[in-house]
């Protein structure tokens, strides 16, 4: 008798997938999720191949596959698009199959139960039973807890009736997680520019097929007007669209903005749903009933039933790379899910990353252009404040200037934002008798004072304490010192200059739920605070009209920590938040603290030429063979013991394959030496362009020796981070 064989990817860290038989009877193709026994466990799997010849002598060893599940297959589109992320990044199949996965306990949750009257009245009337009798009078079927919150009573008093047989329960269907949004609910009217740009994207999307296109309009200028009549177009021709948002924070006024355009909110995916979310979404996803979804980068993954078009908006924005698990920039990926399904995405910023200018000038990309604010609104007045010369007295961070520029702001009931890419209240506290420096006991960094938590924190790994009563190491007590800035401590001397003025701190450690933020964000932009201080949590994307002044308390924050992309992040980080100011009545104006004025970057931002920067870094970039000219991957050992870290990164330098193209670099010791208790030594390899960067590395790493005990190795295939 002949035996079907099929072999199956689970999503643990695995590459290859395993055989299993099909027993006779289940049905199975490719894309089918199972259940299958894996050890001593069952796992959730899906079916990836036929294996038409199995090696025979594995035959009575195979394992049988459990059941298939009722959940939609995954579609051929995704499998290739798991593929080819776990080939070009290096993490394992079953890792990035994992992302694909996330479908909660598979269970969508609860049934929806609805009562409707059916039986005689009850022996015992009570008010509350009359109320609810008098709402179900018109014989309609309403949820239990519809009818309970309606009649005004507790759910008990509407189970005592089924109980009694006057009501009957009937099975709702779920409500459906979208409503099908309208393409023409409100249109708006496009300026000659924006019109121009809309036309070329609903042609796009109409023509279908694989493009990129780069929408590339200053802040302001209403990319998302824009980029919405392409998601319309999409929804016409009954396709789905995915928006990729690089934070949660930003999809605040998205929403709104969204239902005020189409009559109806888009789904969402991010990592604070709850699992019946989760659950539900994903299903629905699959099953072609969610057209528009707005996600974070996760959202990839998703199973779409036909997905049409992907949108990337602030697609400069580094929170599209994911650092842990599989290390992938979701834009590139969003890029790549485009060329193998074969539809349109679109990216858009007003900052684009280098990468992306450079494949809009190579002609790689279409670019579209929206060279000017949206209602002749102005762009914002950029004016250094050098603090070499005009800086705040000693232990303050607001010089005279931008406190003045503030002050009058204020006058005029308009609104001014304090940026400060810094939590907490101070970076350092140290002993002013001894100089000893709290440090955290797990890694290479200080501990940061967090005043309204009253804990001292380590950004890099979570360890808190409270603030010791006394140096631990010379013991004198009221010696701590805060050193430097936080947006807790700018807070402190802004609510000292100007007492009047509500104020607001935002910053992500300080956010306890997405709708406090939320609603944050929106007392903003109704004009419910009048100073905001924060960190890049509202450097992007925000439209808040009434605010007109931005002042960067500290510009040189970013530059020459030896990142190779400080430069592009800090001239794209000013650049949005500065252009959160005058985006409807009044002048924005933007102000600049800065200890080098005469930086490129700076220069670049007080003179509003946005071209200067491009030109200088891609020059740059171009001269020293570094991304897009070149491609890196970063290569990181680490170990509980340093010798062990070391010795194994050497170890590994002396395997690489010999190559003309490729220089490897290090191991050199971590910018963080130490973190989470761990020993990082980190290996730079180079190569040119067009190389296969991620082949040379699946060669080199599968003669590397075994990690074994403490010993880890993370691969990063065209890293952004360097730390
Ligand atoms: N054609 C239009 N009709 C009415 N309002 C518009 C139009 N275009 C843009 N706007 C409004 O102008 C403001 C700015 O638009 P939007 O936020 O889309 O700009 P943006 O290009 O995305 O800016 P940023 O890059 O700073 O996020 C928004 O309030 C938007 O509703
Ligand atoms: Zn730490």
């Amino acid at each position: 008798m002949s035996m079907r064989v099929v072999d199956i990817l689970v999503p643990v860290a695995l590459d290859q997938a395993y055989s299993y038989r099909v027993p006779a009877g289940m049905e199975l193709s490719p894309g089918d999720v199972v259940a299958v026994p894996l050890g001593a466990r069952e796992s959730i799997g899906v079916v990836w191949a036929e294996n038409p010849n199995p090696n025979p002598r594995l035959h009575n060893r195979l394992k049988d596959v459990e059941a298939k599940l009722d959940v939609e297959p995954l579609k051929a589109e995704l499998r290739s698009f798991i593929d080819w992320v776990s080939n070009y990044t290096l993490s394992s199949r079953g890792m990035v199959l994992r992302m694909a996965l996330r479908m909660g306990d598979g269970n969508p949750g609860r049934e929806r139960v609805g009562v409707r009257l059916s039986g005689p009245k009850p022996k015992r009337m009570t008010p509350a039973r009359a109320r609810v009798l008098e709402l179900l009078a018109d014989g309609l079927i309403r949820s239990k807890s519809e009818t309970a919150v309606e009649a005004g009573v507790s759910a008990g008093v509407v189970d005592g009736l089924i109980d009694e047989g006057t009501l009957e329960t009937v099975v709702l269907p779920p409500e459906p997680l979208m409503r099908v949004p309208d393409p023409e609910f409100r249109k708006p009217e496009f300026s000659l520019g924006q019109l121009a740009a809309a036309d070329a994207l609903r042609t796009t999307v109409d023509q279908g097929g694989y493009t990129v296109t780069l929408l590339d309009g200053v802040t302001g200028s209403g990319k998302t007007e824009v980029y919405f009549e392409a998601v319309a177009e999409n929804i016409r021709l009954k396709r789905q669209t995915l928006i990729l948002m690089p934070e949660i924070a930003l999809t605040a006024g998205f929403l709104d903005r969204f239902a005020d355009r189409f009559g109806v909110r888009p789904a969402e995916w991010h990592s604070q749903l709850n699992a019946r979310k989760r659950a539900r979404t994903w299903a629905a996803v699959a099953a072609n009933e969610v057209p528009v979804i707005v996600g974070a980068r996760s959202a990839l993954f998703l199973p779409y039933a036909d997905l049409g078009l992907v949108i990337v908006d602030e697609e400069h924005d580094p929170a599209y790379k994911q650092e842990d698990g599989a290390h992938y920039h979701a834009r590139d990926m969003a890029v790549v899910r485009g060329s193998i399904a074969k539809f349109p995405v679109i990216l858009a910023s007003a900052t684009p990353s280098v990468e992306s200018e450079v494949n809009a000038r190579k002609g790689r990309y279409r670019r579209l252009h929206l060279p000017e604010r949206f209602g002749g609104a102005h762009l914002p007045h950029i004016e250094p404040i050098d603090l070499r010369r005009e800086g705040p007295p000693r232990g303050r961070f607001i010089s005279p200037r931008l406190a003045e520029a503030v002050q009058n702001t204020l006058e005029r009931k308009e609104q001014a934002l304090l940026f400060l890419n810094r939590r907490g209240f101070a970076p350092l506290t140290l002993c002013r008798t001894c100089g000893f420096r709290l440090q955290c006991p797990n890694c290479d960094a200080w501990l940061v004072d967090h005043r309204f938590k009253r804990r001292l924190v380590c950004h890099h790994c979570g360890f808190n304490m409270p603030p010791p009563a006394e140096c631990p190491q010379c013991h004198a007590t009221e010696s701590f010192a805060a050193v430097g800035p936080g947006v807790e401590r700018l807070h402190q001397e802004a609510a000292d200059l100007f007492p009047q003025a509500r104020i607001l701190v935002l910053s992500s450690d300080l956010v306890e739920s997405v709708e406090r933020l939320r609603s944050e964000l929106d007392d903003v932009a109704e004009g419910r605070f009048d100073l905001v201080i924060g960190t890049q949590l509202v450097a992007k994307g925000h439209h808040f009209p009434k605010l007109n002044l931005v002042g960067i308390v500290d510009a040189d924050l970013g530059l020459g920590n030896g990142d190779p992309r400080a430069a592009e992040r800090t001239f794209q980080m000013l650049h949005q938040v500065v252009g959160r100011a005058g985006r409807e009545e009044g002048r924005g104006v933007g102000f600049l603290q800065t200890h080098q004025p005469e930086h490129p970057v700076m220069q670049a931002l007080i003179r509003g030429d946005r071209e200067a920067f491009y030109e200088n870094e891609i020059a740059l970039r171009e001269a020293t063979s570094y991304p897009p000219f070149g491609r890196l991957a970063g290569l990181v050992v680490s170990a509980a013991d340093k010798h062990a870290a070391e010795s194994y990164g050497r170890a590994l330098v002396g395997l690489a394959p010999k190559d003309e193209q490729v220089r490897v670099l290090g191991p050199a010791e971590a910018p963080i030496a130490v973190m989470r208790g761990r020993h990082r030594f980190r290996i730079l390899v180079k190569a040119p362009r067009a190389y296969d960067l991620s082949g040379y590395l699946r060669d080199w790493l599968s003669q590397a020796p075994k990690t074994k005990g403490s010993l880890q190795l993370e691969v990063d295939v065209d890293p952004q981070s360097f730390f």
